[in-house]
């Protein structure tokens, strides 16, 4: 039987960086990870293209997807929608193909809870005031929405423990190199295990 993928979560506080180093990993010429195409109800950005950089839904659609238990997770972020499809990470998984997802915490949460055999990283900042330059620097929030997004990433901060790796995003490429490293070693180390566990039972 083929052996599955592994699904990697890359997730942490807005603004810390997830966007940009999961854009930088899969610029990557030799990428070996499926990206997880994600719906959403906010609008597209200036330059953004269904179907690439995520399904645009509308509220009724997206809760039609809801209730037919089509995604995997969704949370409300900012008022819109963001959900993974089920079936898509179903499938890529079952043809051994690792798949990406760059999803905020609560989402992460839900798909712990549902694929517990994820490999999930969390994105850290550096320090919490320069996750607070980040987020000025971004410019995409007002004021009183960074001083939110900083209340929320304290928050967010004490649930790293439920991750099974941290990784510091100070530099973006040393972050990539990070978890290239990463899923490398977890592939190996789970490769390991299985082949302990059919060594057992040959003997037995
Ligand atoms: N739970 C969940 N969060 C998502 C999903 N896709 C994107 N996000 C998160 O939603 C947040 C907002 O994304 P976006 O609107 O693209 O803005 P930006 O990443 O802050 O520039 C980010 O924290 C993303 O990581 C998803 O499928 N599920
Ligand atoms: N390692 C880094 N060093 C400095 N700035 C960074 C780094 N990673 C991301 N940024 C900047 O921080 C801001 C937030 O990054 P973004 O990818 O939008 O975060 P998130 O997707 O987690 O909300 C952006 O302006 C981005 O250019």
């Amino acid at each position: 039987m083929k052996e599955k993928g592994l699904l990697i979560v890359l997730s942490g506080p807005s603004g810390v960086g997830k966007g940009t180093v999961r854009k930088a990993i899969f610029s990557q010429e030799d990428t070996r990870f499926e990206y997880s195409i994600s719906m959403t109800t906010r609008n597209p950005r200036e330059g953004e293209v269904d179907g690439v950089d995520y399904f645009f839904k509308t509220r009724e659609e997206f809760e039609n997807l809801i209730e037919q238990g089509k995604l995997l997770e969704y949370a409300e972020f900012v008022g819109n929608y963001y959900g993974t499809p089920v079936d898509y990470v179903r499938e890529t998984l079952d043809s051994g193909k690792d798949v990406f997802l760059e999803i905020e915490v609560k989402g992460a949460r839900q798909v712990r809870e549902k694929f517990p055999e994820g490999l999930f990283i969390f994105l850290a900042p550096p320090s919490l005031s320069e996750l607070q330059n980040r987020l000025v620097t971004r410019g995409t929030e007002s004021d009183e929405l960074i001083r939110g997004r900083m209340e929320t990433a304290r928050k967010e901060i004490e649930m790293m423990d439920l991750y099974d790796y941290i990784v510091e995003n100070d530099h973006v490429d040393h972050a990539c190199e990070k978890i290239n490293s990463i899923v490398q070693a977890e592939h190996c180390r789970r490769e390991r295990v299985q082949l302990r566990y059919k060594k057992m039972l040959e003997v037995d």
